[in-house]
């Protein structure tokens, strides 16, 4: 039995020709992090609502623990039990402390169970010497962490986060991510996200779902996802890529490659080395551009007619004629 089941599932907003999410499906197992990414509008949140019980889809089936979900509109709060959300405006209540946030949704068990769960949460969370505090007197990532113990409190199995950390600034970020996988590995949890950020999905996730136009083009390993992608769009959503016909491949690297008519050769900046290594292909430019990256450069390179762009350790001059190298694992043909 599968934890997480979604077996093609459909949703059209009322008054929208184009459907939202379209014959979407996917699996999930229990304890793994799975991130949503893909443009905006490409039906991240819809699915996400689906999964947490909120809207139904009109086509297709979700089951939860072999069992099928709830539809919202059976039920006088829509939701699903075992299933919880942390949306994006937080939703803590600003007129209660910290500790009263993390209470309330235990009001209905006993007090010493309140008290010591309560407590349990303070700390994974992070928030034991802010336990007086209201809200409003919390920095954006403990808001964050808040909301995230609050909606913990209800021993959810498989957490829900709608761009969980949007509104924060890229250190706080980068840490409270960290942090939450901690959480969420360590109390067995299961998380599905959604993002617009790369880095975070790659970073976090065991599998990514890249999402365009309400369907699912790839669903697999960041690994995976990195470095064979199943379409152009999908390379690119993911760093800096150049993308090279047939033709424009074998003129500007001398190497002509046996690949399909109609398939493109695809190359990554940050692929390109500085040292030659054996079977290495080589990339001879004038350097039109230097763009400082801080853990290196973009480096624009002027190969005849065409632009190519490298990531470089050191900054090179511009109009200086320079050598790149590129190993043939790194070629990606799609
Ligand atoms: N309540 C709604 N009523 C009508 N259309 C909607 C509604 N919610 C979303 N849509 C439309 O459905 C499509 C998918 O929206 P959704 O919010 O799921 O995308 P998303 O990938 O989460 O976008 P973003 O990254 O911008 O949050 C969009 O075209 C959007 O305009």
């Amino acid at each position: 039995m599968k934890f997480l089941k979604v077996n093609k599932v459909s949703k059209t907003y009322l008054g929208n020709e184009k459907p939202a999410v379209s014959d979407l499906a996917f699996s999930m197992k229990k304890g793994e992090i799975v991130s949503f990414v893909g443009a905006s509008g490409s039906g991240k949140s819809t699915l996400l609502k689906m999964i947490g019980g909120l809207i139904s889809p009109e086509n297709g089936t979700i089951h939860f623990q072999g069992k099928e979900l709830d539809k919202p509109e059976d039920k006088l709060i829509p939701g699903q039990e075992g299933i919880k959300m942390v949306f994006q405006d937080l939703r803590l209540m600003p007129n209660r402390t910290v500790e009263e946030n993390i209470k309330y949704p235990l009001l209905l068990f006993d007090k010493d169970y309140q008290n010591d769960r309560v407590e349990e949460l303070l700390e994974i969370c992070h928030l034991q010497e802010f336990r007086k505090r209201l809200p409003r007197e919390l920095s954006g990532g403990q808001q964050q962490r808040l909301a995230l113990a609050k909606t913990l409190a209800e021993e959810p199995e498989l957490l829900l986060m709608d761009e969980p950390f949007s509104n924060l600034d890229p250190i706080v970020k980068s840490k409270l991510i960290v942090e939450v996988s901690e959480i969420i590995r360590n109390q067995q949890l299961s998380l599905i996200m959604v993002t617009h950020d790369t880095q975070d999905a790659l970073m976090l996730s065991d599998k990514i779902g890249f999402m365009s136009d309400g369907k699912l083009l790839q669903f697999d390993s960041p690994l995976n996802i990195y470095n064979k992608p199943t379409s152009v769009e999908i390379a690119a959503f993911f760093g800096i890529v150049n993308i090279f016909s047939e033709a424009e491949f074998s003129s500007i690297f001398h190497e002509k490659l046996n690949i399909e008519k109609g398939q493109q050769i695809i190359v990554r900046a940050e692929s390109f080395e500085t040292e030659f290594q054996a079977g290495a292909l080589t990339l001879d430019g004038l350097v039109s551009g230097t763009f400082f990256k801080g853990n290196g450069y973009l480096i624009r390179l002027k190969v005849g007619n065409h632009s190519i762009d490298v990531f470089a350790k050191n900054q090179l001059k511009i109009e200086d004629s320079v050598s790149f190298y590129v190993a043939r694992h790194n070629l990606m043909v799609i």
